[in-house]
């Protein structure tokens, strides 16, 4: 089987640092990919690289076989790259419906539309409430609420939701459990499967080794710069992850990246 995104030897320096030294990655149709590693490994750079928010100094990076250059994060989001960061680009003063379609809204038909741009706002609606009814969101009771009065799991899920629901064929979260509680953990953790049901290949950054644990299908770890291994959670245990990770432990053969 082929990656659905595939990364070879990625270089990305910033002045004297090296933050990706000749890093490969691989993102399977249909996986969760959990990506660990520890603090300033280059995880972020990784996945700045392959969302488009930065441009590696060298390598390739493929998309369902063919390879893309992405300038920007809306190059990698047109190409089906959605990026859900932590500090979610949301406008929390506007609803539910209008951050769902932010920049993709649907216009009235004929003149009005294409000529006055007057939305079509119950087609909107219907769209915002599907979407999230599909993904067992509907603890949303109104959906022309504002965000800043969602909780955060909710503004969480809303965020995963639109991602899920522009056709992405990737969708990548940055420590998307990170500033939650246990219950609206529990709740993102579901929607991740939820969305992996669906056919969509996330990929995970996460430090909370539990919930890597709990959803990854493979490991990703990160170390200074690289890949070092990629590993099945069932082989292993988070201690076992987090050695590897700081350089205390050195994996197997097998399991190591070439
Ligand atoms: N814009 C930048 N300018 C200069 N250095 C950078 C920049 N972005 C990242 N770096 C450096 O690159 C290295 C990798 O950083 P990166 O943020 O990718 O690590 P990380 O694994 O995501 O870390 P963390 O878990 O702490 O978020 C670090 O040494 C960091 O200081």
């Amino acid at each position: 089987m082929e990656p659905i995104l595939k990364g070879r030897n990625l270089v990305k320096r910033y002045g004297r640092v090296t933050a990706l030294d000749h890093c490969d990655f691989d993102l399977m149709p249909g996986e969760i990919l959990a990506v660990i590693g520890d603090n300033g490994a280059g995880k972020s750079t990784l996945i700045k690289a392959v969302s488009g928010a930065a441009t590696p100094d060298e390598g390739e990076i493929w998309l369902e076989g063919r390879k893309v250059d992405f300038h920007s994060p809306i190059d990698a989001r047109e190409a089906g790259i959605e990026t859900v960061y932590q500090t979610l680009a949301m406008s929390p003063a506007l609803s539910i419906t209008d951050n769902m379609f932010m920049g993709r809204e649907i216009r009235r038909k004929g003149p009005l539309g294409s000529v006055f741009r007057m939305l079509d706002r119950p087609a909107m609606e219907k769209f915002a409430r599907d979407k999230l009814n599909e993904l067992g969101l509907m603890t949303i009771q109104n959906i022309n609420q504002a965000v800043e009065t969602l909780s955060g799991g909710q503004r969480q899920g809303v965020a995963v939701a639109r991602a899920a629901a522009f056709g992405s064929k990737v969708i990548i979260l940055d420590e998307p459990t990170a500033a939650l509680g246990v219950k609206e953990s529990r709740r993102v953790l579901d929607l991740i499967q939820d969305v992996k049901s669906r056919g969509i290949p996330i990929i995970l950054i996460s430090h909370n080794m539990p919930h890597v644990f709990e959803v990854a299908d493979r490991i990703h770890v990160h170390r200074l710069g690289k890949r070092l291994c990629v590993i099945d959670p069932k082989d292993y245990t988070m201690s076992d992850a987090v050695a590897f990770m700081t350089g205390a432990k050195e994996p197997p053969e097998q399991d190591r990246a070439a």
